[in-house]
């Protein structure tokens, strides 16, 4: 039997930003329901970045007991991914079990629903038999699934998602990497780390196509020369196939062949089938358009991966908070995204903040550009990286910034604080720095900025 229940908000996809949304309000009084067909927390917790920062932590560990011949005599590793495994799924995932993020919702004063939930026109959600009606609103943040490219073959084999990568009790022996970006490249230095052959196929001319060219260049030959990850950049897969235990890729002129596909080739936004019709909305749109309330239309409000504002998990709490001062008529700050940073957690790492160089001179900003090395600390940790500033020579500040290195995301800190507060570079470069950190090489660049 059908039945309408009246409540104030109602939270469709509780992904971290999702999350946040209906345990603030929940807390603040508000009749708040968050429904989740899958597990509350989304993604990030279960199959993005929690496990796999913490199979990158073990993956770190490894390397660097292999770098003591390069400092100080020898050292033997004999790495076990079953403590990985084991880690990821008694630590981070309570085996890819939610009811501790169901609890701690619950225990805030929202109310949870588990399944799918569809708009039925403004202010209205169905889940099942009921229908939800929300007095102030809904909030949407579905987020986003892995995308499977139109590859003649591919879905016809049990081909790898990120999904699949961090369950992995036993490592193969050799891996195809379909696609160069962020999950790509993090995955195959992992895997390589812990002794998979691996080959990464990216269709675009470099890796991390979103980061500056120079990032991509630098991590390409990191990769080269720590374990042999093999990059094949400007290739298109024209075939997939599976046969004997073992995936093909026909790339045209070449051939390769790997135990396992992972296929980190982009998201699809989760946008079909949740009636977004029915708000006058395109759901084979790419993003949700929204304003700087998050509004995206009547009592609808948008969050996380679906804006397009960034997929990333902090850009999702950002938006969250955005949407909670809103929901409870607070003053803003409202959503700026001029300073939104992103670090793909590689080693190097790969940290910008703001606009790469080609999109402030697509901006048309009066771009300057500098570049330069990690300096002092880079020569004695025998770390290689690079900086590099992008300024709005007219206004005298930075709206970008790259830090590829050892703790490139925490050195890009500094640059999206300037980016953030649009600072003076004049003040900046008259800044101490202190002797002989990473942070310093900032100095360097800074300097060069203002050169003539
Ligand atoms: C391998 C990997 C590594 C990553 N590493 C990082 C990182 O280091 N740092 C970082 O910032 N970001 C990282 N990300 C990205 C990050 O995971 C996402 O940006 C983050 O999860 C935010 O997504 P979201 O809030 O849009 O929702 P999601 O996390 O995508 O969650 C959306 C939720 O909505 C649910 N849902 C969808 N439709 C419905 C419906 N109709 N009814 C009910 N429920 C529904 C889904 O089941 C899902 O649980 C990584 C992603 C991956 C895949
Ligand atoms: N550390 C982090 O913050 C982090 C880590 C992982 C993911 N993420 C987020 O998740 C998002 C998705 O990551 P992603 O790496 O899947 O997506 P992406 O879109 O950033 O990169 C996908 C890559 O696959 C390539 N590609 C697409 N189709 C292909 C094909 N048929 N053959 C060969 N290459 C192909 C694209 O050219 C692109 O370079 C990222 O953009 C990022 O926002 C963040």
């Amino acid at each position: 039997m059908s039945e309408t229940v009246d409540v104030d908000v109602v939270v469709v996809g509780l992904g971290p930003g999702g999350e946040h949304v209906a345990i603030k309000l929940g807390r603040a009084g508000l009749d708040v329901v968050g429904v989740e067909s899958r597990l509350v927390g989304g993604e990030c917790p279960y199959y993005g970045c929690v496990p796999s920062k913490m199979m990158i932590a073990a993956a770190r560990v490894v390397h660097d007991v292999g770098r003591v011949p390069d400092f100080a005599g020898a050292a033997q590793v004999q790495p076990d991914w079953a403590q990985v495994a084991r880690r990821i799924r008694e630590e981070a995932t309570d085996d890819w079990d939610d009811q501790v993020a169901v609890d701690r919702l619950v225990d805030n004063g929202a109310r949870f629903v588990r399944g799918h939930a569809r708009l039925d026109g403004p202010g209205r959600v169905v889940v099942g038999d009921t229908t939800y009606a929300a007095r102030k609103g809904v909030v949407l943040n579905t987020g986003t699934a892995p995308a499977a490219p139109p590859i003649d073959g591919l879905a016809d084999t049990p081909y790898w998602t990120n999904r699949d990568a961090v369950a992995l009790t036993e490592l193969p022996d050799s891996i195809v990497v379909l696609g160069g970006g962020p999950i790509g490249c993090e995955f195959a230095q992992v895997f390589s780390r812990f002794g998979v052959r691996v080959t990464i196929v990216e269709m675009a001319d470099r890796l991390l196509l979103n980061d500056e060219p120079e990032a991509g260049e630098l991590l390409e030959k990191a990769f080269a020369r720590e374990n042999g990850i093999q990059v094949l950049t400007g290739v298109t897969a024209e075939r997939v196939s599976y046969a004997d235990g073992a995936f093909t890729l026909d790339l045209g002129d070449q051939q390769v062949t790997a135990d396992k596909l992972l296929v980190a080739a982009g998201r699809r936004p989760n946008l079909q089938d949740i009636g977004l019709e029915s708000v006058g909305l395109d759901p084979d749109a790419k993003v949700v358009e929204t304003d700087e309330r998050l509004h995206a239309g009547e009592r609808l409000w948008a969050i996380g991966d679906i804006t397009g504002k960034g997929q990333y998990t902090h850009v999702s709490m950002y938006q969250a908070a955005v949407v909670v001062r809103d929901v409870l008529g607070e003053d803003g700050p409202w959503a700026d995204y001029r300073a939104v940073s992103r670090v793909t957690f590689t080693e190097p790492e790969v940290a910008s903040v703001g606009m790469s160089e080609k999109q402030a001179r697509e901006a048309g900003i009066d771009v300057r550009v500098a570049t330069g090395d990690l300096g002092a600390r880079g020569w004695l940790e025998k770390d290689e990286g690079l900086v590099k500033l992008v300024a709005d020579a007219d206004r005298g500040i930075l709206v970008g910034g790259t830090v590829v290195g050892t703790s490139g995301g925490e050195v890009m800190s500094m640059i999206a604080t300037a980016v953030h507060a649009e600072i003076p570079i004049t003040t900046l470069a008259a800044m101490h720095f202190a002797y002989p950190t990473f942070h310093r090489a900032v100095e360097h660049v800074l300097k060069e900025l203002l050169t003539d």
